[in-house]
């Protein structure tokens, strides 16, 4: 047996108390020196269903970064698939490494190995630097992967179905703050022009908004000016850009302490995952300063409906549109809830996505 020193106890305290304070029931750390892979599978809740979430593979800064992205990740799977109305609970997989370098298909493989020793506890997907290909290669080790690649029975795409969500999440917001859901003559700008950015654009100018673009890359804004009619604005100019409703569809964290204070705009409404860097305190600061925020986990949800067809094995594009589009009604909802309680949209929403796994993991309980 190794003797624990003083200092590896500290970091298995402190490791536990992270789990528990986000409250999930399974972290597994996953290693194979000959293939170089070091994963994390964070499994958070699966009450609703077994967890589903991508694999994300990021070159992070330390170890204790990639352990807080897969707990806060998985975290936020379990809320997204709730109040989407999905049977299914949240997890997520992260792949600690430079996908440009070490990825291949002996890593791929035996990550897959990994994901079938959960015996179905957890479901992958792709995420950043995870491709269709990839999750051909953990199809080769286990059953428990979506997002396969359409020749193989998989569901595509979800970039159209997560735009299609941003797009129904956005016409709620507008109707709750101008008491109409039209956005013709609506000045929207869309950060990030890549692929939920690109077909949310084309739902904005179909209906007649007038919409603005920012990217950090020339050849995606030139797409995008080849196809429609918009303006540009330098990605600098974002936070304190002349619009009446903001969409990240890039990164996170773009709500924080220094844009909060910039913003122009009436409603925040977009994909991008994890879009206020500290939920609470800039949730409350877009309250304060008046701005309806349509939760990101909300809004974002058409992507994990459309893999969440492909597990069920009854998969439709008119399916997943129709469920997609109930994003509009929940995000009344929550903007109701959010008036009448004072809480922030950001919060109304996680009490509906609890509320909901209460509710159907009582009735799951033996009679
Ligand atoms: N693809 C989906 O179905 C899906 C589902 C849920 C959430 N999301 C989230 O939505 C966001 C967009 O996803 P995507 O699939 O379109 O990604 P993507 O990589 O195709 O597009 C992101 C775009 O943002 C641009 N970008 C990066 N940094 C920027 C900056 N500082 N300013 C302006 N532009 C910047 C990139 O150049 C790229 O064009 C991501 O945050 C993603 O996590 C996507």
């Amino acid at each position: 047996m190794i003797e624990l020193t003083e200092t590896m106890n500290e970091k298995v305290v402190s490791l536990f108390s992270e789990i528990e304070d986000m409250n999930h029931e399974q972290v597994v750390l996953c290693h194979d020196k000959e293939t170089g892979l070091k994963a994390i599978i964070a499994i958070h809740n699966t009450v609703l269903g077994p967890a589903m979430g991508g694999t994300r593979m990021w070159n992070y800064a330390s170890e204790q970064e990639a352990m807080t992205d897969a707990l806060r990740l998985s975290r936020g799977m379990t809320l997204k698939n709730a109040i989407a109305g999905l049977n299914i609970g949240g997890g997520k997989a992260v792949i600690i490494g430079d996908a440009s370098k070490i990825k291949n298909e002996a890593l791929m493989r035996r990550f897959g190995k990994f994901v079938h020793s959960v015996a179905g506890k957890y479901y992958t997907a792709e995420d950043v630097n995870m491709t269709t290909r990839d999750m051909e290669y953990i199809r080769m080790e286990t059953p428990y992967v979506t997002g396969l690649p359409e020749f193989m029975g998989g569901a595509g795409d979800p970039s159209p179905y997560t735009a299609y969500g941003v797009y129904m999440g956005m016409k709620a917001a507008a109707k709750k703050a101008y008491g109409s859901d039209d956005l013709s003559g609506k000045k929207v700008l869309v950060q990030g022009t890549g692929n939920v950015g690109t077909h949310l654009i084309d739902y904005l100018t179909k209906e007649g908004a007038k919409v603005s673009v920012s990217d950090i890359f020339e050849d995606k804004i030139k797409k995008i000016t080849d196809r429609f009619v918009v303006d540009i604005i330098p990605a600098d100019e974002v936070a304190h850009a002349n619009v009446d409703i903001y969409a990240p569809c890039a990164l996170g964290g773009t709500l924080n302490d220094t844009t909060i204070s910039q913003l122009q705009c009436d409603i925040v409404a977009g994909a991008a995952n994890n879009q206020l860097l500290d939920e609470l305190k800039h949730g409350t600061q877009l309250l304060e300063r008046g701005i309806l925020y349509a939760p990101d986990f909300l809004i974002n949800g058409g992507g994990i409906t459309n893999v969440y067809y492909e597990y069920a094995g009854n998969h439709s594009r008119e399916r997943v549109m129709k469920q997609t589009e109930l994003i509009y009604d929940t995000t009344c909802r929550v903007f109701d809830l959010s008036q009448q309680s004072g809480k922030t949209p950001h919060e109304a929403a996680i009490k509906i996505a609890e509320e909901r796994i209460k509710s159907i993991g009582n009735i799951k309980l033996p009679l």
